[in-house]
């Protein structure tokens, strides 16, 4: 069993006049893929080296399995950890590279041998154990990478944006590899990523960072489906979240230009019960929530907007579509079927049922219940 603890934890560095990390707690299970998720300099890595013991932690405990960590020093914490930029040692074979961690901690040769076999089998490198990694490929030198850290057989996984040197291709295999090998081995990760795809697609659940904040723990539905402030919905899900600043009034939200949506009774009733009435906040509607097929504009015709098609991007069986409204410009994913082209006006239903409300100031979920911080 091997969890780990993020007892409040805080960091600060030496130069730095705030925080970098605050008040971090988590709780991570055995076993768990966790995956840190936000922009650049929201403190993902600040945090993944305070568990990694590469960086000081300035307050709070760190814990695994149940034993405090902040001074043990890193070899002694039984971590394996990935970076970013492989850390390949290029004047040593596929093999030595990932032989070499072992003979320094003194394994025996048979040990290692089969140690070193066994990961080149499970990522396919056993043709390529001779070779040095400059001989190799961006996604051969990641998986050396990941080897290396298989053959430690430590009981946790560290990775740091392992696969961002990766064109956009091989991210996508190597993403399924890394799960297929988490599914394999079991190993408690976290995982750091600025991609919110990779956090949606790999984590059993993610950590939603801004500027040295955790704004949300959940799984991806979690997040993707109520995100607990306006961060949260505009940085999980490609593309965006579209966002309106409106006013509500007796059942109706507004721009005070052509937006003008119908609310349906029970999303109505939570924002008349919170005091929104009559008072402006922010609505959000996913591109996948905007449809242009008849049926939907005909069952709810109170939530149509006229709207002028910009850009029209066919991805296969959906189309993307650009709109403009007055100056307010969104988008929506709709059906391939009804191709659209640039300068098309277009009747747009939004299924205001699946929208999300934010108060305008604190930028939080307006819900029947306040969104959790996690779960
Ligand atoms: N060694 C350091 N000394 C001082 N400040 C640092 C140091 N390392 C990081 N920081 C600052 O701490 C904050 C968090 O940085 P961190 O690298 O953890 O972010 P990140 O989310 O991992 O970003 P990225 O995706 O760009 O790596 C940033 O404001 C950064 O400038």
């Amino acid at each position: 069993m091997v969890e780990i603890d993020l007892d409040h934890l805080y960091k600060k560095y030496d130069d730095g006049e705030d925080y970098s990390v605050e008040d971090f707690d988590l709780h991570i299970k055995d076993k768990e893929f966790i995956v840190f998720v936000g922009p650049s300099g929201c403190g993902k890595s600040t945090t993944l080296r305070m568990i990694a013991g590469l960086e000081d932690i300035t307050k709070g405990e760190l814990k695994i399995a149940g034993k405090v960590m902040n001074d043990v020093a890193p070899k002694d914490r039984n971590i394996a950890m990935v970076f970013q930029n492989y850390a390949l040692y290029p004047h040593m074979t596929v093999y030595d590279n990932m032989a070499f961690g072992l003979k320094l901690r003194h394994y025996k040769k048979a040990d290692i041998d089969a140690r070193v076999q066994n990961a080149a089998n499970i990522l396919g490198l056993k043709p390529f154990l001779d070779r040095k990694p400059a001989a190799l490929s961006g996604g051969q030198r990641q998986r050396v990478a990941l080897g290396r850290a298989i053959v430690r057989d430590a009981p946790i996984f560290l990775m740091d944006e392992p696969l961002s040197n990766l064109d956009a291709k091989l991210r996508v295999s190597m993403r399924a590899e890394i799960a297929k090998l988490h599914r394999r081995l079991n190993t408690t990760t976290i995982y750091v990523t600025h991609d919110q795809t990779e956090a949606m697609t790999m984590a059993d659940r993610v950590v939603v960072m801004s500027v040295g904040h955790v704004q949300q723990i959940g799984t991806p539905s979690q997040v993707y489906e109520n995100p607990r402030n306006k961060f949260v919905a505009g940085f999980m899900g490609s593309p965006s979240m579209n966002f309106f600043n409106m006013t509500y009034q007796n059942g109706v939200v507004s721009d005070g230009k052509s937006v003008t949506l119908k609310v349906p009774e029970g999303r109505a009733k939570i924002l008349d019960d919170q005091g929104y009435n009559g008072k402006e906040l922010i609505f959000g509607i996913r591109p996948e929530d905007i449809h242009s097929e008849q049926a939907f504009l005909d069952t709810w015709p109170d939530a149509v907007i006229d709207s002028t098609v910009t850009v029209s991007e066919l991805l296969g069986a959906t189309e993307q579509l650009y709109l403009k409204v007055d100056d307010t410009e969104y988008i929506a994913n709709v059906n391939a079927r009804d191709f659209h082209s640039p300068g098309d006006a277009v009747k747009m239903g939004f299924d205001v049922n699946k929208a999300h409300f934010f108060d305008k100031d604190t930028e939080m979920a307006i819900t029947k219940e306040p969104v959790p911080l996690e779960g």
